[in-house]
């Protein structure tokens, strides 16, 4: 079993994480519940930054906040000196409900719509990651109306796979995100900023995918971005003032994942970027990186209550929890693998494999197959591990089924920080029917 940051089994056999005895969590929050260790996230995010101050490089750690916004979860961004990036209106919204302040905001998206364009322009928000043509016109007209200047990135596809799940690969060429660098349309857009009255360019933004163990991918993309640079400032006279490589950092979900810690990572990047500048002879600009699921990942534990049981003779055994794909689609989406251990029984050695079902009505509503566990009874309480991104992200309500709460723990203390949705807050949209059938 392996446990991550604070967690540890405590005398009575339970998982204690963040001090707090999880089964103590689960008779005050009730299953299934988030349950995120704030001492993890803090010395992750604090793992990026003093590794940039160590190496003397300007940069913002930004966190991607599509891993898991909540209001609390930007504060503890804010609290730790990231800056932040958003990638939809309702992520602004949340930035802004929790007082995130508007310079370190980065607003992404491949469809950002004209109101929420307004909307960043209102705030006057740190940059916009401009990711298309489309964009790049609407930006630029509204910032006219307006009569404001736009700080923009101008997001750029380097043309490279990366060694991940197709679903979440984002830098090959084929991509719906940004413009192409091999095909011409970086530049294209690159001369439309720099003749804008209205577009403050800052630089460049590329993201080749999302958990990513390697850093021969970001190495390539940063070769690739620093040669066209050196183009683009010979032909046009444009120098980036920064550079942002994105997130993407590989984490560890089961044993079988082994990622490099958070500090290499930079390290061999950073190591890349500076011999690309020495070796053209142009300035090292600020570096900016967008790192979700490597600073809130596996600082996230969702606890389950198991309910049914279901033997198949020889084939397997069917546990089921009272969450499932509602709660955490990754391994329907992905076919992403977990690991989990029962929290009340956490000492007991594991004597039969099993395979567990959410609740939804859908036969891909699996978390796990073959895992081995201790005889499970009803009641007890599982805990699936490394679900803080895009766990509660990536929730929804199918089969009507409620959102559960999340709750922070950090030195002995629980606090919720979203509460369970209700029956009420499931038909709390609805309106009734208004045509009425006579007979
Ligand atoms: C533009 C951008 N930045 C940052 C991220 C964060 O990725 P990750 O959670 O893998 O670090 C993503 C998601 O893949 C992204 O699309
Ligand atoms: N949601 C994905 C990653 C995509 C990240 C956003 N570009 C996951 O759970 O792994």
């Amino acid at each position: 079993m392996f446990l991550h940051g604070t967690s540890k089994i405590n005398n009575k056999g339970h998982l204690e994480i963040g001090g707090v005895d999880t089964i103590e969590i689960v008779k005050e929050f009730g299953t299934p519940v988030y349950v995120y260790d704030v001492a993890l996230i803090r010395d992750r995010a604090k793992g990026f930054k003093d590794t940039f101050e160590k190496l003397g490089i300007k940069a913002q750690v930004a966190y991607a906040s599509k891993a898991f916004s909540t209001v609390a979860m930007v504060q503890l961004a804010d609290q730790e000196g990231l800056s932040l990036d958003v990638v939809s209106g309702g992520e602004l919204y949340t930035a802004l409900a929790a007082d995130f302040p508007v310079d370190r905001i980065h607003f992404h998206g491949n469809n950002k719509s004209r109101e929420e364009l307004e909307m960043a322009l209102e705030h006057r928000l740190g940059c916009i990651v401009v990711d298309n043509f489309h964009e790049l016109q609407l930006l630029a007209e509204l910032c006219e109306i307006k009569n404001v200047r736009a700080k923009i990135l101008l997001r750029v596809t380097p043309g490279i796979e990366a060694h991940t799940h197709d679903y979440i690969l984002t830098g090959q060429e084929d991509s719906k995100f940004g413009f192409g660098l091999q095909n011409g349309q970086a530049t294209t857009a690159l001369k439309t900023a720099i003749d804008s009255d209205y577009l403050d360019l800052l630089g460049v933004h590329c993201h080749i995918g999302s958990q990513i163990f390697e850093t021969t991918g970001f190495i390539l993309a940063a070769r690739k971005i620093f040669t066209q640079l050196k183009e683009w400032k010979e032909s046009l006279g444009f120098e980036s003032k920064v550079l942002n490589l994105g997130g993407g950092f590989g984490i560890r979900y089961t044993q079988e994942d082994d990622p490099i810690p958070a500090s290499q990572y930079v390290e061999e990047i950073i190591a890349e970027v500076k011999d690309q500048a020495e070796k053209l002879s142009m300035e090292v600009p600020e570096i900016w990186i967008e790192p979700g699921r490597s600073l809130v990942g596996d600082a996230g534990t969702t606890l389950y209550q198991i309910g049914s049981k279901k033997d198949v003779p020889n084939v397997r055994k069917y546990l089921a929890v009272d969450g499932g794909m509602s709660d955490n689609i990754r391994p329907a989406l992905y076919e992403a693998k977990y690991e989990a251990i029962l929290a009340n029984r956490a000492l007991e050695t594991p004597e039969e494999t099993v395979s567990i079902a959410g609740k939804c009505c859908e036969s891909g509503d699996m978390l796990i197959w073959d895992l081995p566990l201790p005889k499970a009874e009803s009641n007890d309480v599982l805990a699936v591990f490394c679900t803080g991104a895009y766990g509660y992200a990536m929730s929804n309500n199918y089969n009507r089924i409620p959102k559960p709460p999340v709750v922070f723990v950090e030195k002995g203390k629980a606090q919720l920080v979203v509460r369970r949705e209700t029956f009420d807050d499931i038909v709390r949209l609805d309106l009734p029917l208004k045509t009425k059938v006579n007979n």
